[in-house]
């Protein structure tokens, strides 16, 4: 069984742990047949080979686990998002292990995949958040309302971005670790208000709007001294008619709206490129999730 699970952007701007957007590209191919034993392969971007440290191994047992089949499986994984990217790397693993099994398995019900994903996300972040694997199962933009139930909200939106990846690294685990437990009231109402309004901006297809509302104070203003490169690249992509810029997920990846992507993106490269960081852009549109 193959499947195909695209790259995300969790958190989109102000909906940290909710908000999730899917991406065409880049994508992790993961191949799964039952077998006696666990073998993994990886190529691509290097990951684990231990069946117990490889999140797609992990969630893919997971689902075997709770469907009470005993049986191992042979797997390869082609790894085309780069770990520790901020584009949900190990969320695209993890749904496309459990994705694979339960397609062999003829199962469908997406909480018991979720469920089983998670356990292969957690091994990497340290926590089961689902901003990355909803959006790759679903596709298009979420809105997480619970993990369990499952309640997702899903807008089909239309839109192009470009994505920039410097060639540094943000651990997912890091990022978490340098959240506080609580926030100022008054920072909570303010991403309150860029949320919903950031859903419903969206939901009209104003774009432009979307981006003047891409900012956060959940997480953000803690995690800037892992990306102490974010304001001089946000004032870059500003001054190049951008709409609005934001950190993919934890990071260290951005993504910017615009009309003019490809600009946009090449004075983004332009502005790593002054703080000694190299750094490629693409320009995507929002993905139809895992195939
Ligand atoms: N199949 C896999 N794909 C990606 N990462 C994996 C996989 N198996 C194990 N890992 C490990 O998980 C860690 C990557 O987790 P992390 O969440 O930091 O990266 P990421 O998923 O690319 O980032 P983000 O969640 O911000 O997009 C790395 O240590 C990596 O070795
Ligand atoms: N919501 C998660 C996404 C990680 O990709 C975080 O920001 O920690």
């Amino acid at each position: 069984m193959r499947v195909s699970v695209p790259a995300t952007i969790a958190n989109f701007g102000p909906g940290f742990d909710v908000f999730g957007l899917c991406l065409e590209k880049p994508r992790d191919f993961i191949r799964v047949k039952l077998s006696d034993e666990i073998e993994v392969k990886v190529e691509g971007y290097k990951v684990p080979e231990e069946p117990d440290k490889n999140v797609a191994s992990v969630s893919a047992l997971s689902l075997l686990r709770q469907a009470g089949v005993e049986s191992g499986f042979k797997m390869k994984i082609k790894k085309g998002i780069r770990p520790k990217s901020g584009l949900g790397s190990s969320g695209a693993s993890a749904l496309g292990g459990a994705l694979a099994v339960a397609r062999l398995l003829d199962i469908d019900d997406k909480e018991i995949i979720l469920r089983a994903a998670l356990e292969g996300e957690k091994v990497a972040s340290g926590s089961p958040h689902g901003d990355n694997i909803v959006p790759a199962l679903f596709g298009g933009f979420v809105v997480l309302k619970s993990l369990f139930p499952l309640e997702v909200f899903k807008i089909d939106a239309k839109l192009k971005l470009v994505v920039i990846l410097p060639e540094v690294e943000v651990s997912t685990k890091r990022a978490r670790e340098v959240l506080p437990k609580h926030v100022p009231l008054s920072d909570a109402v303010r991403n309150l208000a860029l949320a919903s309004s950031l859903v419903l901006a969206l939901e009209n297809g104003d774009i432009e709007e979307v981006g003047k509302l891409l900012d956060d104070y959940l997480a953000m203003p803690y995690r800037k001294p892992l990306i102490p490169w974010f304001d001089k690249i946000r004032k870059a992509a500003l001054e190049n008619g951008a709409y609005g810029v934001s950190i993919s997920g934890s990071g260290p990846a951005v993504f910017a709206l615009g009309e003019n992507l490809d600009e946009i993106g090449r004075a983004i490269v332009g502005a790593f490129e002054e703080e000694r960081i190299n750094a490629e852009y693409f320009i995507s549109k929002v993905g139809g999730g895992a195939e």
